[in-house]
Order: structure tokens, then sequence, then C-alpha cells
């Protein structure tokens, strides 16, 4: 079998010793191409017997929402997670130990948000090296993605953990490209740009279909910044998923206050002490605010709505989304909702199947 490491390395090195000029970009379009597609191709599940995830991968999703935690050894990532979750079993922390996912759970008003400790997300994980591939796919199913830093290290440490997850697909704090692409069975290519891109041309775009054989299709360029990493990514769309990051910077009792506070300032950016228990919270509320969930309470009639007891829901849910969160039949007996609250005209507002709920909301379902 070739070795696809080995062909990855091959393209990388001549991606490096190529220079970036307007004569090569068309022949670096192709190698970002064909990088993709073998890098896809080394995450790729191996089927058969004996390709089990292994303990502490197949963590089932449990819980509202899941967070990934990501981050070099030492920064404080065990620090946190004590402090934030409710202490583990015994039992659960000795048989996960820190070489697999060790699953805690954060509680916030009465969401349980699972808090997954990925280990070395690290050089190497995306060339399908040791566990990479699990801790890569585990990564790959949380609703958003926590990168601890130590604010005392050098900031290389954030770009080589970015560089990894966007190696395996993972794109941060990012819309998927606003590109159009739809393969067909003939009719060759059709390739169209809203507004010509500043980096992107027919030629780089046709380049790369042909190179990965797809020769009948029609694509649509809607932003004039993509570029061809956008095409490929919309090209392997099923293997890119688009996660939200906070970066969440600890130890900051050890570094002086004007770089902590232009620290602070940077986008998607939180920063803490664990040892002086200081802005550890925050990162909480933080977290709870990048997940974009909403708690709300439900309420029989003639009873008191159930605050002890929240439902939560993504954001930008309908009282359809409430019904089937509730149960999976709920909807076949749906006759209309109630609604207290700040989604509510007048309280309460009688609503149909596709209002809009807001966060801490009082919701009471009629049935036929
Ligand atoms: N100065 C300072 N030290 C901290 C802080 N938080 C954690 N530490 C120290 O950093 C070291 C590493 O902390 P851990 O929580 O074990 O780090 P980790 O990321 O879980 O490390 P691994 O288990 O190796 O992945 C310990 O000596 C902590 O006492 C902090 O806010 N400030």
């Amino acid at each position: 079998m070739v070795n696809i490491t080995e062909k990855i390395k091959e393209i990388e090195d001549e991606m490096r010793r190529t220079q970036k000029n307007k004569a090569t970009e068309y022949h670096l379009g192709l190698l970002k191409g064909k990088l993709a597609r073998l890098r896809a191709q080394l995450l790729e599940p191996v089927g058969g017997a004996g390709s089990g995830g292994g303990a502490g991968f197949d963590v089932s999703k449990s819980g509202d929402a899941r967070v990934a935690l990501v981050g070099f050894p030492s920064v404080g990532k065990s620090t946190f997670l004590s402090k934030i979750t409710k202490t583990k079993s015994e039992a659960a922390a000795y048989s996960f130990t820190t070489l697999t996912a060790i699953p805690g759970v954060l509680e916030y008003g009465g969401a349980e948000i699972q808090i997954l400790d990925l280990p070395g997300i690290i050089e190497g994980a995306s060339e399908g090296k040791g566990r990479g591939r699990q801790v890569i796919s585990a990564a790959k199913t949380s609703d958003l993605i926590l990168m601890i830093l130590d604010a005392t290290k050098r900031a290389e440490q954030r770009a080589l953990l970015e560089a990894e997850l966007d190696a395996v697909g993972i794109r941060l704090n990012k819309e998927p490209p606003n590109i159009y692409l739809k393969i067909k069975k003939a009719g060759g290519m059709k390739i169209s740009f809203a507004t010509p891109p500043k980096s992107l041309d027919e030629k780089m775009v046709y380049n790369v279909l042909r190179d990965y054989k797809i020769l009948n299709c029609e694509v649509l360029v809607r932003d004039e910044n993509a570029t061809i990493d956008d095409f490929i990514d919309v090209i392997m769309k099923d293997h890119r998923k688009y996660i939200r990051c906070l970066y969440v910077y600890n130890k900051v009792d050890s570094i002086g206050l004007e770089f902590l506070d232009a620290l602070a300032r940077e986008p998607y950016t939180a920063v803490m002490s664990c040892e002086l228990d200081l802005g550890v919270q925050d990162v909480v509320e933080r977290i709870w605010k990048e997940l974009r969930l909403m708690r709300l309470y439900t309420k029989r009639k003639g009873e008191d709505p159930k605050f002890d007891e929240a439902l939560i829901v993504r954001k930008d849910s309908t009282i359809e989304d409430v019904c089937d969160q509730i149960h999976r039949t709920i909807k076949d007996t749906f006759k209309y909702a109630m609604v207290w609250g700040a989604s509510a005209r007048h309280v309460p507002q009688r609503v149909g199947l596709a209002h809009m709920v807001a966060d801490e909301d009082v919701v009471s379902i009629v049935a036929k």
C-alpha cells in the first residue's frame, strides 16, 4: 500500500519550497487540492474488525451540548476542569487516565454541558498518529472548542493547534464559504462569479475540479474574498466542520497587566487564572453564550412553571423544536401554545408551531 503520510509530507515539502507568486498560484492551488484529498483519506475511519474507537472515545453525546477542551500539556486543563465540573467518580478517572478523553459535566442554569478533555491534539494528530484519529472525530462532534492556552508561553501554541485542527477539516469561527457547487451527470463545467474575487479565477477552479475528476458541474462563487482554500472546502464539505472556538488564556496571574489587557481584547478570547480563581466563572458564562442555547420553562395548566427544570433548546428555536425536545410525538396532538416572556407580544400570547421562542420564556403546550 502506498503510504499516504509520505505523500502528504512530499506535498507539504513542495508547497514550502514553492514561492508564492502569480506564476505559481495555479500550481499551489492544485497542491492544496491534492493535500486536502489525502488528509481526508488518512482520517477516514478504518473499517473492519478491531477498528473500534477504544475506551474514552466513543463517549456518547449526553447532555445538552458538548464542549471539547484542547491544549498543550500543563496549560492547566485539569485544574480548570476540576473547578467547573462536578467531580467524576474515581473509577471513571482511572479508566480514562490522561490518554483518553475524560468527560466531565458542567451544569449551568439547568443545562448539562459535557466537557471532553481531549488529549494532545498536538503535532502529529492530523497525520493519523496514535489515537489522533479518534481525538479528532470527538473534536468534530463538539458544539464548541475551548482552546486552553498558557498566557506565559509563546503565541506559537495557538497557531500550532489551529493548524492542526485546520488540517483535519475543523474551521474555527468561520462560516461555510459562500460558493455554490452542484455536481451533475453531464453538460460540462459551468463556472461563474457574482463579483470577480480578488484571489480566485476560473482557471484555478477549473484545474482543481479536473484534478478531483469533477467534470460536470455548476459553480457560482458569490464571495469576492473567496480563495482556492474556500473552494476546496466546498468540494470537501463532507469532511469539514465549522465550529466556534473560545480561546482561553490561563495563568494570567503571571503576566504583566498591559499584556493581559491586550489579550483580553482579542476576539473570541477570555482570560483567567485558575490558581487565583480569577475569571473562571466568566469563562463559564462565555461558554454558555458561545453555545447559543436557551433555557425554557414549561408550565402545566393551573400550575406554576417548573423553574427548577429548564428545557434546553438551540438559539432560533421555534415552538415546534420545543415540542420535539419534550417528546417525539407531542406535535401530533398539538393545538396551540401559550408563551410568557421576551418572545411574547403580550403575556401570555397564544402561538402556533412556527413561533420563535426566547431565552427564559415560559411555555405551556395545549393539546387537542
Ligand atoms: N501560575 C499559574 N499556574 C497554574 C494555573 N493553573 C494551573 N497552574 C499550574 O500549571 C500546572 C499544570 O496544570 P494542570 O491542570 O495539571 O495542566 P494540564 O493542562 O491538565 O496538564 P496535562 O495533564 O499535562 O495535560 C500545575 O502545576 C498547576 O498548578 C494558573 O492559573 N496560574
